[in-house]
This record gives structure tokens, C-alpha cells and sequence, in this order.
């Protein structure tokens, strides 16, 4: 969701909150804020599939006019308030109502330009609900309650482990083969913290499959130039099959330039225009596909979710992950709707969809009442919290409210362990297929998408 420089009306304000299960006082008032979802049970079948939301007031935390600003905040995803009070949904009530440190806040920006463009293999019928259904019965609205946790979790962890077995196999098939090993060069500029995490995890994860990992670590304040230079060496490598800039770059760099200097037959990240361009035509294929929303994809196949004719829900709308997203569900003949920051009901669109893919940023942004009894919900989002229990002193949530969503849905991805791993596992495969390409090395096994 392109938040950064949204500033919602009131009376838009008011309609969110609500839609999120507060009210709002006027003046001095009290803010009450507190919802409880209600699931009405069917006794025929899948408590999650059979059930309708109810929000109901049922506690409340007072606040003063000031601290209600954060929650607005982090309801509408402005950049470095994306995770404040109420944003942390599977903390009981009063812990999220404490006020957001100060020292997260500066984390939570960083993380925040990077995540806000920024899922075991199983048979359909696994994915169906193994809970069963806990009866009671609510004298004031005759609703049947429970807080069973219904949804299937979808394992992007497990499924990107064996993804990554799989290409591991094929690299000593092609090693045997013809004795040409992928490569893949990664392009760092700056020294941000997670975006010298990601490249890590990335060289890690090229050498447990065998492929071997080039890396240019350049400063903050390297110019276009110095860029673009690697670049070209990169692209004249013939061991160089594969090459990536980590995004996102410094400000004073123009991306837009330096990813279309990227050789076509060498993007793995799938960024280039010429890529998006085909994946956007009917009839036409990318040479890649963007890591995350081909994740996200694989996760689905793989848990069996039918697409074809589904209605279907990307929140964001960013190059890197919501519009790519839309563009491969499209492709796979569903029905899409996207919800972005000028979106006057995401709410009531939300709760159409058979299938939600969320790639906002904003921690917990997507309350149960947004989501459709019995969807399939891939949260791409990843959001530092405060947590005082974590090593770390935060902790990563998603963009959908997890505890409230696994109560409705059929299926969810988790943060972390959803998506995450399967952006690494994709960067691999295209690297591979790329190498295949490159060198005519016939496709072997199953080439994830
Ligand atoms: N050039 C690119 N830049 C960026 C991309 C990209 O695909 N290409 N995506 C993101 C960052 N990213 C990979 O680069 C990435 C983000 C998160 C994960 C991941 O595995 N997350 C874990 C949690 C990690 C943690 O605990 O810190 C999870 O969700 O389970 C992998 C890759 C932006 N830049």
C-alpha cells in the first residue's frame, strides 16, 4: 500500500476504526477501543467456512486524546509509525495499548522502506479446518462463540526447505551434466541493517544448494556510476547467471534506472520493465518472475487452493510485491481487486475475496472482520513490534491481525515462517532456471511457478 503520503479524512478515519471494532469519543470523551469476534457456528460443517463476525465492545481501555494519535497512525501505515499502540492484535488488549518506544519507532522505519513493497506440501483436503468447533451459546445475540483456532497454517518455512532440496538436487544434475555451476551476484549499497541480513541469508542460502554467490558491498554514498560499473561487469560474467540489486537503494540513486541496466536474461528479481511488461500480457511469459508474489504463488499450488475464478484481494500495490501479485493471480484467471490507499471501502472489497494477499506494511492492518469466513489469506508483511521478551527487543508480525484472521479464514500464512522464506527459495530457482536457460540444460524437475 503506498501509504507514505496518505493523510485520511475524519469521517474516513472514523469509518476504519469501526470497521476495526472501536469507537471513537468526541472531545474529551472517552476512546473505547475493544472488539471480540464472535464466530456464529454451523453445525453442518467447517466452523470457519459456516461462520459469520460479530464485533462486539466488550472491554475497555481508556485513553487520553492524545494517545489515541499512534493507533491512527498505525492504522493508516504512515512511514516510521507503522507499528504503535493497538497494532500489536495478538497481545492481549492492554499490553497493545502501552505507548511504542521511541528506539522501535526508529527500527520500525528502517524496516518499513524495505518490507512495504515491501507459505509442507499438502493435498487440499488437508487444508481443511482440524478444529472442532467449541459451542456456546450468547444470551443477548443467540451466537454461538468460539476462539478456536480454525485455519490451516500454511509452512512457507517447510516448503521453501524443500524447495531448496529440490534445486540443490538439480545443480549437482547439471554440475554432472555439463559442469557449469550457477552463479548469482548481489549488489549492496549502504549498510542498512536488514538489507545486510537479507544478502546474507541469500549468500547462505546459494551455498547450501550449490550455487556460488557473488557479492559488490558498496558505500551509502557510492554515485549511480559506481552502479551501474558493477553491473555491466556482472552482466559480460559468464559465470554470472543471475544478478540483484537489494533494494531499496539510497535516495539519491534512480532506481528505476539502474534495474533497467540489468542484462533481461539475468534478472532474477524479475524487476526489470521488460519482465513486468510480459507478465502483465496475455499470452506472454516473463524470463522471471518477482521472488515473493512467485512465493506466494507456489504456496498456494502447493496447499492445492484453487485460483481460477476466485475472487481475489491484493492489499498494496507496490513494483516489488502487490502489482506483480495482482498480475500472476490474474494470469491464473482469478478475479482481482486491488486495495491501495485511495480505496474507499477496503474493508467491505477485503471481505469479498476468496483470497487475500497482503503486502501493506502495516502491522496488523487487517482485522478479522476484513476477511471473508473460510479464505485463504498470504500476509506478506513484515513488521517489527515492540517485545521487551525478545532477544531482539522486537519481534516481526504481518499485515494481517494473525490471531483474530486464524479464527476466519481456511488458511494463513504465519509472520515470520510464511512468506519470508519462500522470497529466498524463488531467488534460487530463477537463478537456476537462468543458468538452464543460458546454457540450453533441459528442465528437469518442476520449475516453481
Ligand atoms: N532486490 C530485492 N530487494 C528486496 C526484496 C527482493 O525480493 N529483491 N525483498 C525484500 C527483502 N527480502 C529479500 O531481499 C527478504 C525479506 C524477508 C525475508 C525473510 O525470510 N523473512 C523472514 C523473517 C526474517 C527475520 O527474522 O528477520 C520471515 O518472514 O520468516 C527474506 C527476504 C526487500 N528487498
Amino acid at each position: 500500500m503506498q501509504v507514505e503520503s496518505w493523510i485520511p479524512s475524519s469521517s474516513y478515519i472514523l469509518k476504519l476504526i469501526r470497521a476495526a471494532g472501536g469507537s471513537l469519543g468526541n472531545g474529551n470523551k472517552k476512546l473505547k477501543l475493544a472488539r471480540v469476534s464472535a464466530a456464529v457456528l454451523s453445525p453442518l460443517g467447517n466452523p470457519s467456512r459456516a461462520s459469520h463476525l460479530f464485533s462486539l465492545p466488550v472491554s475497555i481501555k481508556t485513553l487520553t486524546p492524545e494517545s489515541s494519535f499512534p493507533f491512527v497512525s498505525s492504522v493508516f501505515g504512515r512511514r516510521n509509525m507503522a507499528s504503535s499502540v493497538l497494532s500489536d492484535c495478538s497481545l492481549p488488549a492492554p499490553a497493545r495499548l502501552l505507548p511504542f518506544q521511541r528506539s522501535v519507532q526508529s527500527r520500525t522505519s528502517q524496516f518499513q522502506r524495505s518490507v512495504s513493497f515491501a507459505w509442507r506440501p499438502l493435498s487440499l483436503s488437508a487444508i481443511r479446518s482440524t478444529a472442532s468447533p467449541h459451542w456456546s451459546l450468547s444470551a443477548s445475540a443467540s451466537v454461538a462463540v468460539t476462539t478456536e483456532t480454525s485455519a490451516k497454517v500454511i509452512d512457507g518455512k517447510a516448503v521453501a526447505k524443500q524447495i531448496k532440496d529440490e534445486i540443490a538436487g538439480e545443480i549437482v544434475r547439471m554440475k554432472d551434466g555439463i559442469g557449469i555451476v550457477p552463479g548469482l551476484a548481489v549488489i549492496l549499497v549502504g549498510s542498512r541493517k536488514d538489507s545486510q541480513t537479507y544478502v546474507r541469508n541469500k549468500k547462505k542460502a546459494c551455498e547450501a544448494v550449490g550455487i556460488k554467490s557473488y557479492e559488490a558491498n558498496l558505500p551509502e554514498d557510492s554515485t549511480e556510476e559506481e552502479v551501474l560499473k558493477h553491473i555491466a561487469c556482472f552482466n559480460d560474467d559468464p559465470s554470472v547467471h543471475g544478478i540483484l540489486v537489494q533494494l531499496p537503494l539510497p535516495r539519491h540513486m534512480n532506481e528505476e534506472k539502474i534495474l533497467n541496466a540489468i542484462g533481461l536474461e539475468k534478472d532474477v528479481d524479475g524487476f526489470h520493465p521488460l519482465n513486468i511488461g510480459r507478465l502483465s500480457m496475455q499470452g506472454r511469459d516473463p524470463l522471471f518472475v518477482p521472488c515473493t508474489p512467485k512465493g506466494c504463488m507456489e504456496l498456494l499450488h502447493r496447499y492445492g487452493v484453487e485460483i481460477k475464478g476466485k475472487r481475489a484481494v491484493v492489499i498494496g500495490r507496490s513494483n516489488i510485491v502487490g502489482m506483480p501479485a495482482a498480475l500472476l493471480l490474474q494470469k491464473a484467471n482469478a478475479t482481482i481487486s486491488m486495495v491501495h490507499s485511495y480505496t474507499k471501502n477496503p474493508v467491505e472489497i477485503t471481505r469479498q475475496a476468496d483470497i487475500i494477499i497482503s503486502a501493506a506494511g502495516v502491522a496488523n492492518l487487517v482485522r478479522g472482520s476484513w476477511i471473508k469466513p473460510g479464505a485463504v489469506v498470504i500476509d506478506v508483511g513484515i513488521n517489527p513490534v515492540d517485545d521487551a521478551q525478545s532477544p531482539r527487543g522486537y519481534r516481526l508480525v504481518g499485515d494481517v491481525c494473525y490471531e483474530e484472521a486464524c479464527k476466519v479464514a481456511s488458511a494463513i500464512t504465519p509472520v515470520p515462517g510464511g512468506v519470508g522464506p519462500m522470497t529466498i527459495a524463488m531467488l534460487l530457482s530463477n537463478t537456476l532456471s537462468s543458468a538452464k536457460r543460458i546454457h540450453d540444460f533441459k528442465v528437469h524437475v518442476h520449475s516453481f511457478s
